[in-house]
Formats: C-alpha cells, structure tokens, sequence
C-alpha cells in the first residue's frame, strides 16, 4: 500500500470536536493545527470541499512536501485512539444503475421474459434520487427495514420486516465544487468539481423495492440507509488508476462525450461474515463518473457541495464478481453456501457486510480505499 494516497476524514480523540485529518499509514494527522488553517478545524469536509480544485491540490502537495519529510509528526495521532465520524455534510444524494452486467442480471431475474435492458439504458447512465439524510458511516447498525410487500405473486400486501434484505457494492462520488442553476457541467470538467471517491453499501430491501416502484424509481425499498467508508479518497490519489473506459454502442450523444474520456480500475471485494463472497471490478462500468456528473446537470440542475453519487451497482457476467445478494443467489433461489456450513439467500439478522477496495498508486503501490462495514440489526418494533 502506498502511503502517499492521503485520503481525508472527519476524526475525534475522546470528547473532543471532530475535526478534519488524513490518514497516514495507521495514523491520522490533525491537519487544523499541522497546516494552520481553520478551514480544518470543522466537523465535516464541506467548508475544505467548497474551497475548490486549486486548494485541493494545493494542499495536497504540501503534505507530500511534509509528511515524507516528517515534519508534521508531532500532529501524528494512532487511528487506534480516534474515532471516525461521517466525513460530509451529504447534501443531495444519487443512485445510478451503470454497470451493464447488473442491470442485464437484474432484468433477467425481476423481469424475466421481457428485454433485459430498457430501451434507454445504452444512450444515458440511468439513476434516481436517494435520501440524503440516510447517509451513514462505516460502522453504523443497519435495522432491517419494514415495509410494504407481497408474498408470493397472489398474496395481498402486508407491512412487515423485510425478508429480501441486500446490499449492493458501489463506489460513490464526493462533489466539492457546485455549480449555477441553470448551467450544466460537462464531461470534461469533472475532476474541477469531484473532490474524489468512497466505497459505498446500497442497502436494498428487494420485495418492498419489488412492490413499490414500477413503473417509478426505488423509494422505501433503499432510502432507509446507505453506508459510506469515512475515508475520501481523493482524485488527485487515483491518477495511476485512470484507464480507457468500456467502449459504448452506440456513441451516447455529443453532451455525453468527453475529449479524453476515461475510468478508473479499481478491485472490490464483497465481504459477509468475513467470508470473501465477489471481487467485483470498477473497470467494467458502461458509463463513467465523468459521463454520470454531466448527465445529472444536463437538464440545468446545479451541483452542491456535499453531494454524492453512487455508481451503481458494480457487478460482473459471472459470480466471481456478483456485486449484490439479487445476483449472487439469484433472488434467493440459489443459496450461497458459506465456508462456515450456513446457507444464505439473502441477509439475516446479525450477518456483517464488508466491502474494501484498491487501486494502481502512481508510486508503484497500491491506494488503499480501506473498508465500509455494515452490521444487520433487528427490525425496531
Ligand atoms: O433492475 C431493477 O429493477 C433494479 C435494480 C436496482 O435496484 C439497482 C440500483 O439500485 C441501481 C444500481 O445500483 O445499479
Ligand atoms: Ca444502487
Ligand atoms: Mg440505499
């Protein structure tokens, strides 16, 4: 792992206010007091993140300056003694549905019979608004979520605990810089306004999801949370990891393109009860981030600082890469059979997710996403 990823977080030691840091190696720097800047000394990103690209950067390489050169060590703290906090302010949040392979599998299984894929899907990355205010860190218990449903195709609905509770693994996007209303942003601007990336767990409860939204988007079925890793990986960290984005048929229209498009390879691993279930791959994904910020601006709606996308579900053809429980277990008609003898359809009370994440690091290494863990508690009574 390289140490020069620096990703930046929202950090407390005991009852003190939180307050920005990086993390370096198993430590975290206080960066209020190592760089003298109150923009620092606050309990989410967002004043950092509003600052822009320039500053950003900026201060980016000063800690590559200081940090190698040990300058800063006195404001070194062990990632033992802190706790971490959720790192920002979300201010509007968005779920895409980009990857191919997920959405043909979710066709083939919810809508079996029909074309996969709607006749949409290829010319814009299809998404939905989210529940902001339901963003939570690692860590943070997921009760099961109650709800609407049907059992069996017959049944009449019923308000009850989930039974098809899942999750799915996605990388979400932190924008730092916004933009006017009425104005859009393109393709190429997007490393201006994206301050950078987490690993984010797409709780997704599917029989209320399966009973609410047709012909509409996901409501109740995903808003009651979605979990974030508290450590923001910066663009500026993923240079290295750049590659050229899956090839597109047909070409997405001119405001969909970029001059010099690209993604971004990054390895997933799907985690429950420790057992590695998938290692999904980012390089797959139909549409890009890039592609994704200019389409949620292309009808004018400005960008905040805070708001976050997630990509969609990232998934593969086959169950090595299965980026959901829909998938992998086939809408619970193929269990999976863990190492420990337990079958699991979908989650159960108790069961842990774990989702990490690496990537090429300019320096040779590798950037180290870290993980985003999620543990399922008992619907609430
Ligand atoms: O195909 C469907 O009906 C539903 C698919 C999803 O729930 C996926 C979703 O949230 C978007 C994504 O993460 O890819
Ligand atoms: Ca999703
Ligand atoms: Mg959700």
């Amino acid at each position: 792992m390289t140490s020069a990823t620096l990703p930046l977080g929202i950090f407390s030691v005991g009852d003190a206010e939180p307050r920005v840091g990086t993390k370096v190696g198993s430590q975290v720097l206080d960066l209020a007091p190592a760089l003298g800047d109150a923009v620092f000394d606050a309990p989410t990103l967002n004043p950092f993140l509003a600052r822009g690209h320039e500053f950003w950067s900026s201060t980016r390489a000063r800690l590559l300056d200081l940090v190698p050169a040990g300058l800063l060590d006195r404001y070194l703290i062990p990632l033992s003694d802190v706790q971490t906090h959720l790192p920002i302010d979300v201010a509007d949040f968005v779920d895409f549905f980009s990857s191919l392979e997920h959405a043909s599998n979710a066709g083939r299984i919810l809508r079996p019979g029909e074309e996969p894929l709607k006749p949409n899907w290829r010319h814009l990355p299809v998404g939905y608004h989210g529940r902001a205010g339901t963003v939570v860190v690692d860590g943070t218990p997921i009760h099961r979520p109650r709800g609407q449903y049907k059992i069996g195709a017959g049944g009449e609905p019923q308000y009850a605990p989930t039974v098809k509770l899942d999750v799915e693994v996605e990388l979400g996007f932190v924008v730092g810089e916004g933009s006017l209303l009425g104005s859009t942003v393109s393709v190429d601007e997007f490393e201006q306004h994206v301050f950078g990336a987490v690993l984010l767990l797409d709780w997704s409860a599917r029989d209320i999801q399966a009973w609410e939204y047709v012909p509409l988007g996901p409501f109740l079925g995903k808003s009651f949370a979605t979990t974030i890793s508290p450590w923001v990986i910066p663009l500026d960290a993923l240079s290295a990891a750049k590659i050229a984005p899956t090839p597109q048929e047909p070409m997405p229209l001119p405001h969909l393109q970029g001059t010099a498009p690209f993604s971004y390879d990054i390895a997933l691993e799907l985690r429950l009860n420790g057992h590695v279930v998938s290692t999904p791959e980012f390089a797959s994904m139909y549409w890009t981030p890039a592609q994704q910020l200019a389409h949620m601006t292309s009808n004018g709606a400005s960008l905040r600082t805070g708001d976050l996308y997630g990509t969609g579900t990232v998934s593969s053809w086959d169950e090595s890469g299965f980026g959901s429980f829909l998938e992998l277990t086939w809408n619970g008609e193929r269990p999976l059979t863990l190492p420990d003898g337990t079958a699991r359809g979908f989650l159960l009370d108790h069961d842990e997710i774990t989702v990490s994440a690496t990537a090429p690091a300019a320096d040779g290494g590798l950037v180290d996403f870290g993980s985003v863990c999620g543990r399922i508690l008992p619907a609430t009574s």
